[in-house]
């Protein structure tokens, strides 16, 4: 049987859903085909999940803080780990059916299946071919586990599987602490959890900054174990798997593998469109418009690898939607890189990141939120922020930082890199007292006084007071 559509959408995931909006403003004739489970990476294993559990973790952590606070009988509290993991997958729950009802109107066209091309207009589900003039490929990434690691079976723990767990053992291993292990990794210890985690490079998160780095690693540190730069090694023992790296061992019940996602490519059929692909298998993909080559196929979402984060897989969607819809190509500017990782101290990059800049070239400004006013009232008073700016023209590069609250931060940032705006344009903005974005304002000066002074009647130019209380 051979189908003709308009546009066939290769996944309804965020990417997929985001295309699935676009394409629906222009024409009916169009197929959504997923392999199940449906419900999105973000909603079902990813984001949502992992959120609610880092909820729970932190409402009980807080419990530590109480007794400085003045507030007694913390010890009294105990984290009901089942009615925990009870509670993610309940709204867990809520949220895929939330995702659900956006695609049940679709009838025929949602089609349940393994997709495959089998060149640039055609598409195979289940023995059925369907042609498409436009196709958009949003298949999604999973976790990688390594072969010999697989052996260990329900010993080993991704994401695809942790918020399926009824109960949590005493004893776990995180390995990869990029985002998903520096979260998770946390969230168990701070649940009650032993955890031991390790990642093969020297920094975690993600964060190129090294000063940055290590002011993550020394808070992380004082909540569970942490070997950065090691090479792990897994082998049988008698109560769990042994974590093995250089002449050390530890022995736990279960490891969560955190060590990355891979594309879902290796069945997708890339190779029959005739593009060149790199030796990971990948087309070149233009990412303004998602369209690979001259191909009528657009590429969005997790799978391209080109930014595997939840909005810029949503843009992705929109891009490749606009264009598999419309006679001329549209091109798109991306939005300004921006990441956050929910880990205490949270975790943020904005614009360029210190690896992508020479920072002997550009003027740095930092904060230390170990004395930083509002954060001490709030036992906060943990991280540092660096802010990268121009030394021409004082313009607003880049930031990285571990910090509180630094998800607010760093929208405040993206704003001004987006704008274009000088240090001296942000300091010409109010900043309330007492507030976490003072420390933005102490990072700040800090680069204005490598800079011309401005106007006497510019407020921009008003100096620092020096004095923890009042900053
Ligand atoms: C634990 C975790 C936490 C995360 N936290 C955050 C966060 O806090 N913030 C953030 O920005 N990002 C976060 N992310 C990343 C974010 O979830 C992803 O970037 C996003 O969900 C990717 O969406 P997608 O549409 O590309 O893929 P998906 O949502 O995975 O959708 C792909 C769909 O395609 C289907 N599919 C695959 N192959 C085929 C095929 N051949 N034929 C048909 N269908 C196919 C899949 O079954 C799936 O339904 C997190 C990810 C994880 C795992
Ligand atoms: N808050 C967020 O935005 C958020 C949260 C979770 C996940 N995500 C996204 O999900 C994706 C996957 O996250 P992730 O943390 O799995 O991947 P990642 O690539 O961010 O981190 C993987 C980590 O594992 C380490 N590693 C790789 N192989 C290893 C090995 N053999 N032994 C020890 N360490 C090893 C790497 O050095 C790296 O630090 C990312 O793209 C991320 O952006 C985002």
């Amino acid at each position: 049987m051979m189908d003709k559509v308009d546009v066939a959408i290769i996944g309804a995931g965020t990417a997929g859903l985001a295309a699935l909006r676009d394409v629906r403003r222009k024409t009916d004739d169009f197929v959504l085909i997923n392999k199940r489970p449906y419900g999105t990476t973000c909603a079902r294993v990813g984001c949502m999940p992992s959120k609610t559990l880092i909820a729970a973790a932190n409402a009980y952590h807080e419990r530590t803080l109480l007794d400085t606070f003045g507030i007694r009988g913390a010890e009294n509290l105990k984290a009901d780990i089942p009615a925990v993991m009870a509670r993610v997958r309940e709204l867990r729950d809520h949220f895929v059916e939330g995702v659900l009802k956006s695609t049940e109107d679709l009838g025929e066209r949602n089609i349940a299946g393994q997709a495959r091309l089998d060149g640039p207009n055609r598409v195979v589900v289940d023995g059925r071919t369907i042609e498409a003039r436009q196709i958009i490929l949003a298949p999604g990434s999973s976790p990688v586990v390594p072969k010999p690691w697989q052996n260990f079976s329900d010993r080993i723990l991704t994401t695809d599987t942790l918020f399926e767990e009824r109960d949590l053992p005493a004893r776990i291993g995180v390995i990869g602490l990029g985002a998903i292990g520096a979260e998770m990794a946390q969230a168990l210890a701070r649940l009650g959890i032993e955890v031991h985690g390790f990642d093969g490079a020297d920094q975690m998160a993600g964060i190129t900054d090294e000063k940055v780095a290590r002011t993550l690693q020394d808070a992380l540190s004082k909540e569970f174990a942490i070997r950065l730069g090691v090479e792990v090694n897994l082998a049988e023992a008698d109560d769990g798997v042994k974590i093995e790296w250089g002449d050390d061992s530890v022995v736990v019940d279960k490891v969560l593998v955190a060590v990355g996602r891979r594309p879902n490519v290796q069945d997708l059929g890339l190779d029959s469109l005739g593009v060149p692909l790199d030796d990971k298998g990948m087309p070149e993909v233009d990412p303004n418009t998602m369209r690979i080559g001259d191909t009528p196929v657009l590429f969005a979402g997790d799978a391209n690898g080109i930014r595997p984060i939840l909005h810029e897989g949503s843009d992705e969607g929109h891009i490749a939607g606009l264009n598999a819809t419309s006679d001329a190509p549209v091109r798109l500017d991306r939005r300004t890189p921006m990441t956050v990782t929910f880990c205490a101290p949270q975790v943020a990059s904005v614009g360029k990141s210190a690896s992508e800049l020479d920072l002997e070239d550009v003027l740095t400004g930092e904060v230390d939120f170990s004395t930083q006013g509002r954060a001490r009232t709030m036992q906060q008073n943990c991280g540092l922020l660096r802010i990268y700016a121009s030394k021409n023209d004082g313009r607003l590069l880049g930031a990285e930082m571990a910090a509180p609250a630094a998800e607010h931060m760093a929208h405040l940032l993206a704003l001004g890199i987006k704008q274009s705006l000088t240090v001296h344009d942000l300091l010409g903005m109010p900043f309330y007292h007492p507030t976490l974005e003072e420390g933005v304002r102490s990072a700040l000066r800090q680069i204005a006084r490598e800079l011309p002074p401005c106007s006497i009647s510019d407020l921009a130019g008003c100096g620092s007071l020096d004095v923890e209380a009042l900053e």
